[in-house]
């Protein structure tokens, strides 16, 4: 049986028929005019961006970078709340992972968002407070989209496996509530090919399509388990505005609509 957000993830991405995620991080000084002004712009922003992309998307993915100052927190609650009213889960990527007396702090923010990403280097116990939350989804990263991710989680152990290989199959072992996913970057096609051979049956959250160039294909092949998935673009939808011509939140909707019909094309 799947965790409580993993068959909400499944019966969303069977209602709109889409695997994106799209992520919400209003970078400040990109945000558009309509709403420099308002009392908490990266609220207003995000209410635009969800009531432009939200039946295009299974998830919104709000990375908690853009969010960590007063009016930053504010600005996400109001987000989540405004998301949930829309029927859409939200997964924090907040790639936590502390010794267990913070970590039990950290995975508190659990009761308000219904995913999180986290990191897997400080071991289980640092994960504990997250992988015993059976409700949420908990995503360990595995192989990352940047370019420095293969410096260590490429790198070669004792046993002949590479780091990102033992981690996936750490991630399968710590998985006794059916909630762990994994994060693998589209940018990253043979790491997802055999990591998704490693893991059959653990969904993945794909970053790295869009503004990174990532592998749409690759991500949508690999990265469902069963369907169920994730395919993450952040600037290339929310800021598809920049360079489109007519209304800024309109042009957000339409990023949101081509990457869903693109990846479709590669769901079976
Ligand atoms: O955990 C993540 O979501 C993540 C993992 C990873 O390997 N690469 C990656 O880009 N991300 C996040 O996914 C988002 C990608 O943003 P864009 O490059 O604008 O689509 C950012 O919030 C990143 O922090």
């Amino acid at each position: 049986m799947p965790a409580p957000f993993f068959d909400w993830l499944g019966e969303r991405i069977e209602r709109v028929d889409s695997v994106v995620s799209v992520g919400l991080d209003p970078d400040l000084d990109r945000l558009p005019e309509a709403v420099r002004g308002a009392d908490l712009p990266r609220w207003a922003f995000n209410r635009r961006i969800i009531d432009a992309t939200h039946e295009h998307t299974a998830c919104f993915k709000p990375n908690a970078a853009f969010y960590e100052d007063a009016d930053g927190w504010r600005a996400l609650r109001e987000t989540v709340a405004y998301a949930h009213g829309k029927d859409v889960p939200v997964l924090l990527d907040a790639k936590r992972g502390d010794i267990g007396n913070t970590a039990r702090q950290y995975a508190d923010v659990l009761d308000m968002v219904d995913a999180i990403t986290v990191n897997p280097y400080l071991g289980r116990d640092a994960l504990d407070p997250f992988l015993s939350r059976e409700e949420n989804g908990i995503f360990i990263l595995a192989r990352t989209s940047n370019a420095g991710g293969a410096d260590l989680q490429n790198l070669e152990l004792a046993s002949g496996e590479r780091l990102y290989e033992h981690v996936t199959s750490l991630a399968a072992e710590w998985n006794d509530h059916d909630n762990v996913g994994l994060v693998v970057g589209a940018t990253a096609p043979e790491e997802l090919e055999e990591i998704r051979d490693r893991v059959p049956e653990i969904p993945f959250l794909v970053p790295g399509v869009g503004a990174q160039g990532g592998d749409e294909q690759a991500a949508v092949e690999h990265g469902l388990a069963d369907g169920v998935g994730l395919v993450n673009s952040s600037r290339g939808i929310i800021f598809a505005g920049e360079t489109a011509r007519g209304d800024f939140f309109d042009a957000a909707g339409q990023a949101a609509k081509n990457l869903k019909d693109g990846l479709n094309e590669y769901r079976s």
